[in-house]
């Protein structure tokens, strides 16, 4: 993906899906691939292993953060505790120190 291109689509691995589709995950932290999602725009969301579709997801901000800023209310925005959202992400992320948290509302 490049910064020119709108992206119509996002990827979330299967064990999140619940957590999404109840409200309890509202944000994702990904790496500077995976940045140019744009405010305003909707995705169409399916599994990574599987490549189902699952939900809509509007899109409504993209913010720069280091690794080493992710605190408490990241956290709770994934459903997760802070010690475990930092695991998770050093395993997709290895050694990667600049993240953008994407906050989307559930569409559909
Ligand atoms: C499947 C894929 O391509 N990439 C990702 C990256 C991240 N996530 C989830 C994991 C955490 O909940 C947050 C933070 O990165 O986003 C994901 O499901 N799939």
């Amino acid at each position: 993906m490049n910064s020119q291109t709108i992206p119509t689509e996002m990827t979330f691995f299967e064990r999140f899906e619940a957590d999404i589709l109840s409200g309890k995950k509202t944000i994702t932290i990904r790496d500077e691939a995976e940045s140019y999602y744009v405010p305003g725009t909707q995705v169409k969301v399916s599994t990574f292993e599987d490549g189902r579709e699952f939900c809509i997801l509007a899109i409504d901000s993209v913010e720069p953060i280091l690794f080493s800023e992710l605190n408490d209310f990241h956290a709770q925005q994934e459903n997760m505790t802070l010690e475990q959202l930092k695991a998770v992400i050093q395993e997709i992320y290895p050694g990667i120190e600049k993240l953008y948290v994407v906050s989307y509302t559930l569409v559909e």
